[in-house]
């Protein structure tokens, strides 16, 4: 069986062969296939800022359709100690500012509880068929999900195709939702 691990390294490398104009691309058209998902009647949208370095998706076409439809985007800031993250209403005096990953981060701003968020974007280096994910492995977005509505739609955002099968556990939580350049996926 393939492990976690060994999915985490395969995934890297394949968004390391992409080039910066096929990242941009994929991210346009990921934007774009959520437009047409029945998910745009809610009011907080949590979403995540790229970390540039590693190629992560650019979620700036995200931010302008959440901006265009007048909804309240949510950021994160994370703890790498309690690796806990809080919660963060984007507006504009809000200062971002990268941490010591290469993540963009909120440094100031009025918190939001994760109860009162309706839809989250996650990022992702892999998942499956049946929805589960698999993260840079230190659980943020775990214990983050626990502490949301069981009702929050999470869509998981990728380059890349499903696996059959990834290994998880009790405490993973599974994706509702998974969009790719091509492909919507609900779980
Ligand atoms: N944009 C973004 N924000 C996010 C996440 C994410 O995946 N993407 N996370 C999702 O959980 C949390 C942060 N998780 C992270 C966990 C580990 C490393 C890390 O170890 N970085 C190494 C390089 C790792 C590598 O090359 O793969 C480093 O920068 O040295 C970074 C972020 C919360 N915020
Ligand atoms: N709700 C939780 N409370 C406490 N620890 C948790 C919780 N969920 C997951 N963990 C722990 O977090 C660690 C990392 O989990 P996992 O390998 O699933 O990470 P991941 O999903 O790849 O990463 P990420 O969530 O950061 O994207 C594991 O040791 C797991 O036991």
């Amino acid at each position: 069986m393939t492990s976690k691990a060994e999915y985490r390294k395969k995934y890297k490398e394949l968004r390391k062969q992409l080039t910066s104009e096929e990242r941009e691309e994929a991210s346009l058209q990921i934007a774009n296939r959520l437009l047409s998902l029945d998910i745009w009647q809610h009011e907080f949208y949590h979403i995540f800022l790229p970390i540039v370095k590693l190629g992560e998706i650019n979620t700036e076409y995200i931010l302008n359709i959440l901006s265009g439809k007048d909804k309240n985007v949510v950021l994160s800031k994370s703890d790498f100690e309690e690796l806990r993250m809080t919660h963060y209403l984007l507006t504009d005096n809000l200062v971002i500012k990268p941490n010591e990953w290469g993540i963009p981060e909120p440094q100031n701003g009025i918190q939001i509880d994760p109860k009162q968020l309706d839809v989250v974007f996650i990022p992702l280096l892999a998942y499956d068929e049946s929805g589960n994910r698999l993260g840079y492995g230190k659980g943020f977005y775990d214990r983050f999900l626990a502490d949301c509505r069981p009702d929050i739609l999470k869509i998981g955002l990728s380059y890349f195709d499903a696996e059959k099968a990834i290994p998880h556990n009790s405490d993973d939580i599974k994706l509702s939702h998974c969009i790719t350049p091509s492909k919507t996926f609900r779980f």
